[in-house]
């Protein structure tokens, strides 16, 4: 026998506005009301400071907590259950009370060439411009192809691909992952392979969060959840995010992990950089999956080994003086 988990009566999702979290928050409302048709679910939209501060890099402005501070405040207040975050969004240390409870099937974690006229970023002109607010794409755009000018590019992914078609850049890169879950697969003009732009920590996967204090209705949401989790992403986004988070685990440098599962075992792949590209690190090593933590703390050593932490101090510098 199973053991019941006892389903509440109604669940409320905090979600941003935007198309894309939007769409997320739908897709775990889906799921969960397929798991427990009893239960009433609903979404609570919310505006987070990272949407409104769009003249910012968020590097400037303080970071990923932004894009996830109301909705935690919105379940401490008991105004909602639980939040439903890109992953790639969410801080290395969550504020006390709060967690992750479930971890999704992760979507494409590559990057994606968008352009109107272009097919790839090897077809730009020089001097043409390319739209990314991501110190990592930066670096490594920057680092490949140093004929290319690099303009900033914030806001949701539709202000993003408004921008792009009034002309405003030549080119703009973008996660892949939103462009298909927002049915836009068709703008991805190319994919840029994990050897040319290594993902971030967390891209293309989908997190659930919760405060982690028992309830007084009894209702285990950990449990409740725990159904949605997929092991191999959530084995992955662990070795990325311990290597994030002994970097220091802001928008601040430029920083790349990725994993990739196979069966028991994992491989890891990191890389730091100025945001120049003139200097970076890169680092990989398989190890077993079932222990991604210490495969992220390994991969950091290595990069440690190399150049790493000088490079930091040139982006810790370099961050000071804007
Ligand atoms: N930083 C914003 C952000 N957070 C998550 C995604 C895309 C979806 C994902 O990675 O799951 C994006 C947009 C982008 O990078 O183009």
């Amino acid at each position: 026998m199973t053991q019941q988990v006892q389903v509440p009566s109604t669940l409320i999702i905090a979600s941003r506005e935007s198309r894309l979290a939007m769409w997320q928050a739908e897709h775990v409302r889906d799921r969960l009301a397929a798991l427990y048709p009893q239960c009433q679910i609903s979404i609570l939209g919310m505006t987070t400071r990272g949407d409104q501060i769009l003249d910012r890099t968020l590097s400037k402005v303080g970071g990923k907590g932004l894009f996830v501070k109301e909705l935690e405040v919105a379940m401490a207040e008991g105004r909602a259950d639980l939040a439903v975050h890109s992953l790639k969004d969410v801080p290395m240390d969550l504020p006390e009370g709060f967690a992750l409870a479930a971890v999704l099937e992760r979507e494409d974690p590559r990057d994606a060439f968008v352009s109107n006229d272009y097919a790839s970023l090897a077809d730009l002109p020089p001097g043409a411009v390319v739209g990314t607010s991501s110190l990592r794409r930066q670096a490594l755009v920057a680092a490949r192809y140093p004929h290319l000018v690099i303009q900033p590019l914030r806001g949701n992914l539709d202000t993003r691909l408004g921008k792009l078609d009034r002309g405003e850049y030549a080119a703009i890169i973008l996660a892949a992952a939103g462009l298909k879950r927002l049915g836009l697969p068709n703008r991805i003009r190319s994919v840029l392979e994990p050897e040319l732009s290594l993902p971030a920590a967390g891209q293309g996967a989908m997190a659930i969060e919760i405060a982690s204090g028992a309830r007084t209705d009894g209702v285990d949401l950990h449990a409740l959840l725990a159904p949605l989790n997929h092991g191999a992403t959530e084995q992955a986004v662990l070795a990325e995010r311990k290597v994030s988070k002994i970097f220091g685990g802001s928008c601040q440098i430029p920083l790349a992990a990725h994993a990739v599962v196979l069966g028991d075992s994992m491989h890891l792949r990191a890389m730091v950089a100025t945001p120049d590209g003139k200097r970076s690190a890169f680092a990989e090593l398989d190890g077993p999956a079932a222990q991604p933590e210490l495969l992220g703390e390994q991969v950091s050593k290595l990069l440690e080994q190399q150049d790493a932490q000088a490079i930091l101090a040139v982006c810790r510098q370099e961050a000071d003086l804007q």
